[in-house]
């Protein structure tokens, strides 16, 4: 079986982090490991309350699952301070990682910071350049571009920047903000847009981290990355289509789509 390692914070209302990256690598059908860089105190309405872990746990994590069961690709999504940042890209480098796919979260759609301000610098001197994929939003994407962006080619732009800059692949995310589902790639020169469905369910926590997760789980088992992309958008679309409705804000989506009916008649007989 292939393997994916999501390095993340906790989500404990499990609609995006960790528990979000767990859920989708386990139903693209690769075994999933997991790192926690923090455990947030988060449901559908915010996040009231973070603690981190500190660097040295976070490395003692690492450690045991790079001597143990070596992942073929890894995520990497909430890192909130320096020192983690640091820890996870040495940790990178010195066990020749494969497959890196980094959603550089900043702020959760619910207005939290993820990421410190004075952490940015970091992220994008050590953590970025290693990545072969970076998934941004449109804020995001603004701050990694330095550019504004306001239409389709501003986009298109921002993603050829971010691609020089970091040496690697880029996918801008249309999401909510721009240009309906459709996302953008940038790789060595060349441009492709991904056409996605929009689709009318206002629970979208956890996109960005199901299709980052989604698409280290299909770089694990050799996908393209444009195929890992497309397979991608069209798990999360049909996770968002099932309209799931829950909490009191924007609700998680139903990863286990496909396989809900399955269990549900198991209980059927109680
Ligand atoms: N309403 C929607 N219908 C279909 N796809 C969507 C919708 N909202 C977001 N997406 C898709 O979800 C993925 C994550 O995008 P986005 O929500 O912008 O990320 P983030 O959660 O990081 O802000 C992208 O592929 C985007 O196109
Ligand atoms: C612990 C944790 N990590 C990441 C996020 C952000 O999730 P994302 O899928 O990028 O976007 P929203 O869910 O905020 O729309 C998070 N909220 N918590």
């Amino acid at each position: 079986m292939k393997i994916a390692l999501t390095i993340a914070g906790s989500d404990s209302s499990a609609g995006a982090g960790i528990q979000a990256d767990i859920k989708t690598m386990t139903l693209n059908g690769v075994y999933a490991e997991s790192a926690i860089t923090a455990l947030t105190a988060q449901n559908t309405t915010g996040v009231y309350d973070i603690l981190e872990s500190s660097p040295e746990f976070l490395k003692a994590q690492l450690d045991a699952i790079f001597d143990d069961i070596y992942p073929d690709s890894v995520k990497i999504g909430m890192v909130s301070s320096k020192a983690l940042i640091e820890v996870i890209a040495d940790c990178l480098k010195e066990r020749k990682t494969k497959n890196i796919v980094v959603d550089p979260v900043m702020v959760a759609t619910s207005g939290s910071k993820l990421l410190l301000d004075d952490s940015i610098e970091t992220l994008m001197q050590k953590l970025l350049p290693l990545a072969d994929l970076l998934t941004p939003n449109i804020p995001e994407a603004e701050i990694l571009s330095g550019i504004e962006i306001k239409s389709i080619d501003d986009m298109e732009e921002a993603a050829k920047i971010i691609s020089e800059k970091f040496s690697c692949k880029t996918l801008i995310k249309g999401g909510h903000k721009l240009n309906d589902a459709n996302d953008y790639l940038y790789s060595e020169g060349k441009g492709v847009w991904f056409k996605g469905e929009r689709i009318d369910n206002p629970n979208t926590h956890g996109t960005g981290c199901t299709l980052s997760s989604a698409i280290a789980a299909n770089l694990s088992k050799g996908f393209s990355m444009e195929e890992a992309i497309k397979m991608a958008k069209d798990f999360l679309s049909a996770a968002l289509k099932d309209g799931l409705n829950l909490g009191k804000g924007s609700g998680p989506m139903n990863h286990a789509f496909d396989i809900k009916d399955k269990y549900k008649k198991l209980g059927e007989n109680r």
